[in-house]
């Protein structure tokens, strides 16, 4: 017997003309970069990935390209468990972010074909909706509390129920998370909360005093809370800066203003390290943005360290591996915090609504509004209501990629910033 008649024909798990008869790898940059995967079966149906990767983009694309694509075809677009050991097994060489993307465009854009072969939306696959909708929260941010507050109001008359707080620090210039900051956006002239990414030829840099930055957070959700009153769900990033006991200092100053939740308080290579936090404040806590694999989380759910995981279905290999992550949270009550950042394409954020409307411990998915240049190349049918997210009823993901505007936008170089310390000038964590 050969190897390959170990492996189960399509004809036994589907039609013949559900084989996979081409993978393309797709770059573009409608004011900011995405890495998009378009896998097409023999009968014509095709499904989409995200496999952007914030900053190094390339490096999935070629990847994907290079090593995943020819793999691809002639394989059974159904068999997507499979597919995903094969990659994930198969390559040796295991986890990392830009594996784990690569893997996730495979197996989203496998889910997207099955649901569109059943003529269903997607999170009918996943078992059907549990909600009306996902709660979304949005990015306010100022330089200073006057300037936040207008944000915060634009955000409520948005229709936002849930919001992140991030301002200026006294004494810093350009701090993460701030629209205002001095360089801000794209070409350094839009928000920054809607795309820290900057095209260019190196990084920008920040500063950061985390003196300043302990002491200056507690007034401002004081500040809000006697503005907003006690009701507003108020989140904050902190960005991977703190050290432990910092990071336990801050949860507890921020105790009376009872954050939804305080995310990454310390870096993400360590995570044990929450167990000192969590000995000393109740304010919830939430991670895992930058992890790409169900192992990252063991020691954090088995020993209750966190409420939310922030995994995005383009980060943690696909809305397979997702739903592992999800299913084993929600044995130690822990919900769902996705990450939504513009850097997950209107693909990624599609996979993850299928997914939260289904999820039974769904928590909330963070969503920055694309740019309408963004949703001109991906015409998405998700929508944003009364403070939820709404997946849509096409049939797959509800997303479609129209490659005439995609390729009136050439892959243009960018870099999310740096950071350094404003006494001496270390690098520091960004
Ligand atoms: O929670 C967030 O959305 C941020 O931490 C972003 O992931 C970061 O700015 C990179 O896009
Ligand atoms: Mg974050």
């Amino acid at each position: 017997m050969t190897a390959t008649q170990l492996v189960p024909p399509a004809t036994e798990t589907g039609d013949a003309g559900t084989r996979i008869a081409s993978a393309e790898v797709l770059v573009t940059s409608p004011g900011r970069n995405f890495v998009t995967l378009r896998l097409r079966t023999e009968d014509g149906v095709v499904g989409l990935g995200d496999a952007t990767v914030n900053g190094r983009e390339l490096a999935v694309a070629s990847y994907l390209a290079d090593h995943v694509t020819p793999l691809l075809i002639g394989r059974d677009a159904h068999a997507i468990e499979d597919t995903w050991q094969y990659l994930y097994r198969g390559a040796y060489w295991r986890r990392g972010p830009i594996t784990m993307a690569a893997i996730a465009a495979v197996d989203t854009a496998l889910w997207d074909i099955k649901a569109k072969l059943a003529g269903l939306p997607l999170y009918q696959l996943l078992g059907g909706r549990s909600r009306r909708g996902c709660l979304a929260y949005g990015h306010a941010s100022g330089a200073d509390l006057p300037e936040l507050f207008d944000s915060v109001r634009a955000h409520l008359e948005q229709g936002y129920r849930a919001i992140r707080i991030q301002t200026g620090i006294p004494g810093l210039g350009s701090v993460y998370g701030v629209a205002s900051s001095a360089h801000a956006g794209v070409g350094g002239g839009t928000r920054y909360d809607h795309e820290p990414a900057r095209r260019s030829d190196v990084p920008v840099e920040e500063e950061w005093d985390t003196r300043a930055y302990l002491r200056h957070a507690p007034r401002v959700f004081e500040a809000v809370r006697a503005e907003f009153g006690p009701d507003l769900p108020l989140l904050h990033d902190a960005h991977h800066r703190l050290t432990p006991i910092q990071a336990a200092r801050l949860g507890k100053s921020l105790e009376p203003y009872d954050l939804f939740w305080l995310e990454d308080v310390t870096p993400a290579e360590n995570p044990a390290v929450l167990r000192r936090v969590r000995e000393h404040t109740t304010t919830p806590l939430a991670i895992g943005e930058v992890f790409n694999t169900i192992w990252d989380y063991r020691e954090l759910f088995e020993e209750q360290l966190i409420d939310y995981v922030r995994s995005p279905v383009t980060h943690a290999g696909g809305i397979t591996a997702l739903r592992r992550i999800f299913d084993y949270a929600a044995v130690y009550q822990i919900k769902s915090g996705v990450h939504g950042p513009t850097d997950v394409s209107p693909v990624g954020l599609a996979a993850a609504l299928h997914l939260g409307i289904a999820l039974p411990n769904f928590g909330i998915q963070e969503y920055m509004k694309h740019s309408a240049e963004t949703d001109e190349v991906f015409r998405p049918t998700h929508r944003f209501e009364d403070g939820l997210l709404h997946p849509g009823e096409q049939p797959g993901l509800g997303v479609e990629y129209d490659d005439e505007v995609a390729d009136a936008h050439p892959y243009a170089r960018a870099y999310l910033p740096v950071n350094r310390l404003s006494l001496d000038g270390a690098m520091h964590d960004w």
